[in-house]
């Protein structure tokens, strides 16, 4: 994908870093200002192929993500390593994987709010964690706790269907005086999960999540929220859609979570009732793809090329062209929405699908960010008379993201072991082409 931002394609030694606009050396304070911050509960992924009557000894719900006790985790960590059932432990939890990927795909900085265990030692989990994690991935901000970070034991079963047990360990205990406000403030996005409002008595992750967040809507930093699982959701609604209202500007969910939230059914029917409370939706559907909705000017609308597609809205991607603005920022709003179907129809084998939605985050979020740093460095450019959040249309947008989740499907793991292709060779330039 061919973006302004940090990734140098030609050159493995940039020979000239001057603005060819303006033809002055860009300066790299510019370049640093712009990074994303995300914050989570520090995870490493255990992952094993189980069948239900394995889930039912331990009394876990399929397609869940549920906390575990200590006992349970030792007894459930005992029986993997016994019957090798183990196909690896890598570093996890849904916004560590977002930075990450988002920090491989655009070759830039993003910051990962969490804990850290204060000892360290080779090859245990939180060696792991920061082993596998981008080195673009800033780890210098997350806040030491004396004991262990957590485990998430995902276990996936014949139809790829995945469970997941968290022994929490200290992941919860972020303190609100952890998080630097001018940090924050500084950032192209906030990024958090449901998951963080998930905590014991004691634990201090929701306050430090929601001082995070108050923080960025302060200084009109765009808030994205991505919504995890739906158990979460369906257990208080009404809190949900009131947290989203309040604080959300980007909100990223799958359809489960989006009925849940919104109780409709229809993924492009559910994206349209979020955009009553957000300014953009992004609703992954596993094989039919992914849909996103948000919303532009009336002057800086622009028609699509493609053939128009009428479901439960008529015509629904006849502005998939425009890039998505905050409400706040138009005068006369109106509502934009595209589909797009898995990228070359989907991979042939399905390694796992886990954290293919994370990585279609990244993706959009590598495009949000690539808007501010052309911004930053070409300020006069015709580009920044509309006041966009993003840099490209929707519909490119969408195709982006389902590449990223695709290079996901063919992989074990949720995290991307290197960027895209500036080109691809199975593909036609048009697929990426207005
Ligand atoms: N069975 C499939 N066939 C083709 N593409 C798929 C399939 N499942 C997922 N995808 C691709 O991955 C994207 C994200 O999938 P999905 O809706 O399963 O995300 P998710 O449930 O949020 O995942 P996670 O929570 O694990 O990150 C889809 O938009 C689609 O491009
Ligand atoms: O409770 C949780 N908190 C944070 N991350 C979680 C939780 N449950 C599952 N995942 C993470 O979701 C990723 C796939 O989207 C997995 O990698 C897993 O680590």
């Amino acid at each position: 994908m061919k973006f302004p931002g940090r990734r140098q394609h030609r050159h493995y030694f940039p020979v000239d870093n001057k603005n060819p606009l303006t033809n002055q050396v860009n300066p790299s304070s510019n370049a640093t200002q712009n990074y994303i911050v995300g914050i989570d509960q520090v995870l490493v992924d255990i992952e094993a192929k189980v069948d239900q009557a394995f889930l039912d000894e331990f009394d876990l719900h399929r397609g869940m993500s549920q906390v575990i006790s200590d006992e349970v985790t030792q007894r459930l960590y005992q029986r993997l390593k016994d019957e090798s059932l183990i196909n690896y432990e890598f570093a996890g939890g849904t916004i560590g994987n977002t930075m990450h990927n988002y920090s491989v795909l655009a070759d830039d900085r993003s910051v990962l709010l969490g804990v850290m265990s204060k000892d360290i030692h080779v090859g245990d989990y939180a060696y792991r964690f920061i082993s596998n994690t981008s080195s673009r991935v800033d780890l210098n901000y997350l806040q030491s706790v004396d004991g262990p970070i957590g485990r998430c034991f995902t276990l996936i079963d014949d139809t790829g269907e995945r469970t997941f047990g968290i022994n929490a360990g200290l992941i919860n205990r972020l303190h609100p005086d952890s998080i630097d406000e001018s940090l924050i403030a500084g950032a192209s996005a906030l990024v958090i999960s449901s998951y963080l409002m998930r905590t014991q008595p004691g634990d201090t992750m929701t306050e430090a999540a929601v001082k995070a967040v108050k923080c960025a809507n302060a200084a009109g930093v765009p808030v994205v929220l991505t919504l995890g699982t739906r158990f979460l959701i369906e257990e208080e609604p009404e809190f949900w859609r009131d947290f989203v209202h309040k604080y959300v500007n980007i909100l990223t969910m799958n359809e489960e979570e989006a009925l849940a939230i919104t109780g409709i059914e229809d993924p492009l029917l559910a994206a349209n009732k979020c955009l009553d409370w957000v300014d953009m939706v992004i609703c992954t559907a596993g094989k039919d793809g992914l849909y996103l909705a948000g919303y532009v000017d009336e002057v800086f609308k622009r028609e699509s090329e493609y053939p128009l597609l009428s479901g439960e809205i008529h015509e629904f991607n006849r502005y998939e062209y425009s890039r998505p603005m905050l409400l706040n920022d138009c005068k006369e709003p109106m509502r934009i929405y595209t589909h797009s179907a898995p990228y070359m129809g989907g991979p042939e084998s399905i390694k796992n699908t886990n954290g293919a939605g994370d990585a279609a985050l990244a993706a959009i979020l590598h495009d949000l960010s690539a808007n501010v740093y052309h911004k930053n460095t070409v300020a006069n450019s015709s580009k920044h008379e509309q006041p966009a959040l993003t840099y490209s249309s929707l519909s490119q947008m969408s195709k982006y993201a389902n590449r990223a989740s695709y290079e996901v499907l063919v992989q074990h793991s949720p995290r991307l072991s290197r960027g895209l292709p500036e080109r691809e060779d199975s593909l036609d330039q048009a697929y990426w082409a207005q």
